[in-house]
């Protein structure tokens, strides 16, 4: 795992540990073993740390902190490269992150290679750089550049990071070659000076001045999150402590960290994020033995605010593509639309002004499908009506090259229906996007019943050359997302039985979601909801009114039509479960005494006694309906893995990354509790069929043994 091998007096310690050189138990001993030997011999004149492959080591093996571990510790190494009478030099490329940047620091030289990125990512795992990081950056850089590193997790380019001080030299070409080089420059200079444990911080004496203004921002950007303010807090010791307390204190906080809920819950959706590009189809094709289409041209149709959406994911990637608008004064404001968001991107620094000229160079708008017989997608996104999506998907099996691939951003109809239409249905598939599409992070990718192996590789590998997160599902209606999606059902019942919408989405943003139900209700239009209630009555042949309390046999909240009717569309009509300041353009929701009296009133209607209701039964009702929707959904087989339903529910709706998602939720609550908790609500509310609790959980809390090791991880069986 290290190799060793002496060159023109320097030892050479190349780290090979594929794919990203993590400091593994076996590179630990490798490295220390190597520093020794090299240290005690005579020939050597000087060290070298390198990594084989494509990066220096890229931190901790995060596999190993799931278990318990080995010595030698990485401190421990690293206090013998620290100590060693050679000078150590650690030569960085690829990516020079957490653990492994910490072995750098306690190298006397950094080299990078100019392509080369540094960073302690740590936090986005719940944790702090635990080998002295937080101790030795502020040395090197002084306290703010420390703390923004390390509490943001950034990776800073090799040119910054020399900049900032992190690293002696940016070189290129060979980089042992240009270590050996700059090392001869340097060789036979004391060493005491490069070690950083005998440094002082340049700007300790400011310490409390910064710590309480970063503290003040963390706060506000990430409420609820430990990791942090954790790391801020090592950072201030670093600044105020001894040496050797100072890391005492890093220690402490590390292991505070690493054994608490929510590094558990980041650690996993690491891996679960990985885990939900890799696919497998009942048929037996999966991810590894399916290859992708190359596409090289695309065309989407609808050039609403989706469309549009879709339409710059693809040409911000370099996909040429055909926007279709029947209305032309709407393609032509999507067009100018388009141009102002991508201007938007510049003035963030996003983009280049070269970058956004190149993007609307290979966007086309056009009036009609005729066009598109070269493309090699079609992405369809239209209003969610069924039979309008057919009569388009009709024309375009006529239009398009028979190997094109037609896809439609649907969210909650049946890819099988919609394929029916086509003599092609291996080449359709769902590519259902999340508003707003060239900001939200997730791609869930529908397969139907026909749809091929190659058409499900095309569109996930798709998903990934656009930036997204690519998540399969099975067709179903709502497929994972919105099938799943039980909050805002169960909000609105709890509304009925006595809450407030403010109260519920109080109590949904203080468990880490961003924005409460309601609030995203009104942001999204009281009227989508409505229209997809609509379909489904008219699906089933029935005619919905504001009196209507059950639907086939089914409990039913009629609060949001009620809103409809009153013209109370949400942002867009200044009015919805919240009130708005249309005239000062504001967002902020403001609470309506009108919407309560209109919730009072249509209770009263219905004879419903309204009651006090706890944040706890909120919290219960909210996401346990949805995760017992999880269970079924994994039983269907519509989500492969529950990794897939937690990546759809982190990327898709937002939830806290720092909680796993609701499935890894419910099994660090406790999947036996859980499902006691979803048979209650079952026997109090028979009317919703969301609480018939799923035949998989109850299997698994009762004969875990008996459930596929693949259908669940195996954080669950320790919970139960
Ligand atoms: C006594 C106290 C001791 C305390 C010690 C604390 C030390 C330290 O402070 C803590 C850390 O370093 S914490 C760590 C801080 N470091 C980080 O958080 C860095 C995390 N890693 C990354 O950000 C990205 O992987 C890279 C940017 C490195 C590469 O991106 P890319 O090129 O797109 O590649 P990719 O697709 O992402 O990964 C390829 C494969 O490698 C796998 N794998 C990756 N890293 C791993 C790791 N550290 N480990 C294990 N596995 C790791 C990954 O799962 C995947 O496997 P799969 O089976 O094929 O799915």
């Amino acid at each position: 795992m290290v190799d060793y091998r002496v060159e023109d007096q320097f030892a050479i310690l190349e780290i090979n540990n594929p794919p990203v050189n993590a400091l593994s138990l076996h590179v630990r001993e490798g490295l220390l073993n190597g520093v020794l030997r090299a240290s005690a011999d005579n020939n050597v004149k000087a060290i070298i740390l390198i990594g084989k492959g494509k990066t220096f080591p890229s931190g901790a093996d995060i596999k190993e902190f799931s278990r318990p571990g080995k010595a030698p510790w990485l401190p421990e190494v690293g206090h013998t490269i620290e100590s060693s009478n050679k000078p150590v030099f650690s030569a960085l490329h690829g990516t020079a992150l957490g653990g492994g940047l910490e072995i750098a620091l306690f190298s006397h030289y950094r080299i990078a290679e100019k392509t080369a990125k540094v960073g302690f990512p740590e936090v986005h795992l719940g944790l702090l750089p635990g080998a002295e990081g937080t101790i030795r950056l502020p040395r090197l850089t002084g306290l703010v550049i420390a703390m923004e590193m390390i509490t943001s997790g950034r990776q800073v380019s090799a040119k910054e990071a020399l900049k900032f001080g992190i690293v002696d030299k940016v070189v290129e070409g060979n980089l042992l070659k240009e270590t050996k080089a700059f090392a001869k420059s340097v060789l036979g200079q004391p060493l005491e000076p490069r070690k950083l444990s005998l440094c002082g911080v340049k700007d300790a004496d400011q310490v409390d001045k910064y710590y309480e203004a970063a503290l003040k921002e963390l706060l506000k950007k990430y409420r609820g999150v430990i990791a942090p303010v954790s790391c801020l807090k090592s950072i201030r010791g670093s600044a105020q402590l001894p040496y050797k307390e100072a890391a005492e204190l890093e220690r402490t906080l590390f292991s505070e960290l690493m054994s608490g809920a929510q590094s558990a819950a980041l650690r996993y959706s690491f891996f679960a994020e990985r885990a939900a590009s890799r696919w497998n189809l009942p048929n037996g094709a999966s991810s590894a033995n399916s290859k992708p289409l190359t596409i090289k041209s695309a065309a989407v149709i609808g050039a609403g605010t989706m469309g549009s959406g879709i339409a710059i994911c693809l040409i911000r990637s370099g996909i040429p593509v055909i926007l279709v608008e029947q209305n032309e004064k709407m393609l032509e404001n999507a067009l100018r639309n388009i141009g102002y968001i991508l201007q938007g991107s510049v003035k963030l620094g996003r983009m280049t002004v070269d970058q956004r000229s190149d993007c609307l160079r290979i966007l086309q708008g056009a009036a009609s499908i005729e066009k598109l017989k070269d493309v090699d997608i079609v992405i369809e996104a239209v209003y969610e009506n069924l039979k309008l999506k057919q009569e388009i998907f009709e024309k375009l099996d006529k239009i398009c090259k028979p190997t094109a691939l037609l896809c439609s951003n649907t969210s909650t109809l049946d890819i099988d229906l919609i394929a029916s239409v086509t003599s092609k249905p291996d080449r359709v598939a769902g590519t259902h996007f999340f508003a707003p599409a060239y900001i939200m992070k997730l791609l869930e990718n529908i397969y139907g019943s026909k749809t091929s192996p190659i058409t499900v590789a095309t569109i996930m590998d798709l998903g990934k050359k656009i930036g997204k997160i690519s998540v399969l599902s099975k067709t179903c209606d709502g497929f994972i997302a919105n099938r799943m999606n039980k909050i805002g059902t169960e909000a609105a019942f709890l509304v009925e039985e006595g809450a407030l919408p403010h109260d519920i989405d109080q109590v949904l943003e203080d468990f880490g979601m961003p924005m409460g139900v309601f609030k995203v209700s009104d942001l999204s239009g009281i009227d989508i909801g409505w229209s997809i209630r609509q379909e489904m009555a008219k699906k089933q042949g029935i005619t919905l009114t504001l009196e209507t309390h059950y639907v086939s046999g089914e409990r039913y909240s009629s609060l949001a039509d009620r809103l409809y009717n009153l013209g109370r569309l949400g942002l867009k009509t200044g009015k919805g479960w919240y009130r708005y300041n249309n005239a000062s353009n504001s967002r902020k929701p403001i609470i309506d005494p009108d919407v309560t009296d209109m919730i009072l009133n249509h209770c009263e209607k219905l004879r419903i006694k309204r009651r006090q209701i706890s944040p706890q039964e909120i919290i219960e009702r909210c996401l346990y309906a949805t995760v017992n929707e999880g269970f079924k959904i994994l039983e269907e087989g519509v989500a492969e893995k529950p990794e897939d339903i937690d990546i759809v529910w982190q990327y898709g709706f937002s939830f806290p990354r720092y909680r796993g998602g609701p499935m890894f939720y419910a099994s660090q609550v406790g999947l036996k509790k859980v499902y006691e908790r979803i048979c209650y609500y079952h026997e109090s509310f028979p009317y919703s069929k969301h609480w018939l609790p799923s035949d998989l959980l109850k299997k698994l809390v009762s004969h875990p043994n008996e459930v596929p090791i693949n259908l669940w991880m195996n954080y669950t069986n320790s919970k139960l």
